[in-house]
């Protein structure tokens, strides 16, 4: 298995691979980066990661098994590739953390659209690359999410199946808080809420299916809105308290590796094989579900190797649907 890691040279793109290499340690990486020296020193630092077998307390690691290789790619070695699209068609999932560098507009509250223009010419390059290969699962991780994988999708031509925005930081937060606010009564293990719509401020948390230890919960209208507000803002808290050059990288690194390891397995639990009950809530190009169209936003799917099998379409309550439609709005204003 193989995944290449699109902006692996930084920050969030070297966190994914190294989650990647310890939750699978036998799948091969690529790392492609114009910061070459970046790429190819995670990938040496990865692939010692891998050798610990070599001393006692590392043997139980791979278990027999061999590492996977880890290698890096300069993206110039990619021009040929422009038409040579052997790093596409060797991957088995892709996954794209390619993106301008963090301004100071962009450590605030909304800052993800601070990158907006420079991310969308990124991406009608990528996609312009991707075009000539195999079409190829795609977590798109580079902000904002939403609009990055509607122009990827568009650029490359592929099945709008193959590509899966990345949204699910929101609903680790949205856990956490839940379970903050139940005093520590409540694990977020066993807290549930679903979001659908904008990787952004147009994230609409579905609290209609918001579950307890499997029990529906009632929030009010107050409380909703101050856990919104926490959930939108904490990743530029936490932006603000690294020094503004680092995002939350071990909530997205383990995110991500976690996608990348269902559709490795086919959209299975690989130890069990089961599909489980719930869909995922990932951003994909919408083509008339949820009266929507034109424009890719976080909706429940049900994953396969190919990427979304299937849109779910879930009854949602009135404010929820509204909150979507807002979501399109403004996702759908920022690309004309
Ligand atoms: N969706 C989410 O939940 C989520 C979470 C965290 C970060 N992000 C986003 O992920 C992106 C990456 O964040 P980061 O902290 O790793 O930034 P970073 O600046 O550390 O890394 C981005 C990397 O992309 C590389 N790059 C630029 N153009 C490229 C190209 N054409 N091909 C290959 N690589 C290219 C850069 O050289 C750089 O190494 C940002 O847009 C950030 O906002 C999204
Ligand atoms: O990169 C950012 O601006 C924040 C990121 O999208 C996140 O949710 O952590």
């Amino acid at each position: 298995m193989n995944v290449l890691v699109v902006g692996g040279g930084g920050t969030i793109g070297s966190t994914v691979a190294y989650t990647l290499a310890v939750q699978q340690p036998t799948i091969d990486l690529t790392l492609v980066d114009p910061r070459t020296d970046a790429a190819r020193g995670h990938a040496i630092d990865l692939r010692h990661s891998q050798c610990h077998a070599a001393h006692a307390v590392g043997r139980p690691a791979f278990d027999g098994d061999r590492p996977g290789t880890v290698s890096a790619v300069d993206p110039d070695s990619r021009t040929g590739a422009e038409t040579d699209p052997t790093l596409v068609d060797d991957a088995d999932v892709i996954v794209v953390t390619a993106s301008a560098p963090r301004s100071p507009d962009s450590f605030e509250r909304g800052g993800r659209l601070s990158v907006l223009e420079r991310n969308l010419e990124i991406a009608a390059d990528l996609g312009a690359w991707f075009a000539d290969g195999e079409p190829t699962p795609t977590v798109v991780v580079a902000n904002p999410c939403d609009r990055i994988a509607h122009r990827l999708w568009e650029a490359s031509g592929w099945p709008r199946r193959r590509f899966l925005g990345y949204s699910l930081s929101e609903t680790a937060r949205l856990a956490d808080e839940l379970a903050r606010r139940a005093d520590g009564d409540v694990s977020p293990s066993d807290v549930s809420c679903p979001i659908v719509g904008e990787h952004g401020e147009h994230m609409v948390p579905v609290f209609s299916r918001a579950t307890v230890d499997g029990e529906p919960i009632s929030l009010s209208a107050d409380d909703r809105e101050a856990i919104l507000d926490s959930v939108r803002s904490i990743p530029y808290d936490v932006i603000e308290m690294r020094g503004g050059a680092d995002s939350s990288r071990w909530v997205t690194g383990r995110g991500v590796a976690l996608i990348v390891g269902r559709l490795l397995e086919g959209g299975t639990d690989g130890a069990t094989g089961d599909r489980g009950a719930d869909p995922v809530c990932l951003s994909t190009p919408l083509s008339g579900e949820y009266g929507l169209e034109g424009v890719s936003l976080s909706v429940p799917v049900v994953l396969d190797e190919g990427g979304v099998a299937e849109i779910v379409e879930w009854d949602l309550a009135d404010d929820e649907r509204e909150g979507l439609e807002a979501a399109a709005e403004a996702v759908r204003a920022s690309l004309e």
